[in-house]
């Protein structure tokens, strides 16, 4: 939350999160970020494809198995990224429902970058191609 309040990024939480994600965790978690950021949460994924918030933008899933990685990857501005649970990231249906999915390179011995991690060095990315001055 704090990452996507610093770069200016709307946020959205999507069902079932592997945080026990309540009001007043949010409040907790945010500090007094919160009257930058508020998050959107959607009971699931299909609420969340039926919601305002997915209507524009292509989806860009966050993935160890991306095609393209994160250096080659040309960011639009109103893209969506998507990033996975901790545990198990993202379930199959939905790795096929993303518009690219995009891979922040790593070691080879090293199995993934925590979510908040990988979030703030995509936002940081597309913030540099695009200078996001927020
Ligand atoms: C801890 S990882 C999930 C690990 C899970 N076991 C898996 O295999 O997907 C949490 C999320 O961070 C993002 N992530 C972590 N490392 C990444 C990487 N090297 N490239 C792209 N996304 C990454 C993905 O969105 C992933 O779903």
């Amino acid at each position: 939350m704090r990452t996507a309040a610093c770069f200016g990024a709307g946020m959205d939480v999507i069902e079932p999160c592997a945080f026990p994600l309540t009001d007043k965790g949010i409040r907790k978690a945010a500090m007094d970020y919160g009257a930058a950021i508020a998050p959107v949460r959607h009971a699931s994924w299909n609420t969340y494809t039926e919601s305002a918030e997915a209507g524009a933008g292509r989806l860009v899933l966050f993935t160890t198995a991306g095609a393209t990685d994160l250096w080659d990857f040309a960011f639009e501005p109103d893209d969506r990224m998507l990033f996975g649970r901790e545990s198990a990231g993202v379930p199959e249906a939905i790795h096929a429902a993303a518009d690219c999915r995009v891979r922040i390179p790593i070691r080879a011995d090293m199995r993934s970058l925590n979510v908040a991690m990988s979030a703030g060095i995509a936002l940081a990315e597309a913030s540099r191609q695009h200078r996001n001055n927020p």
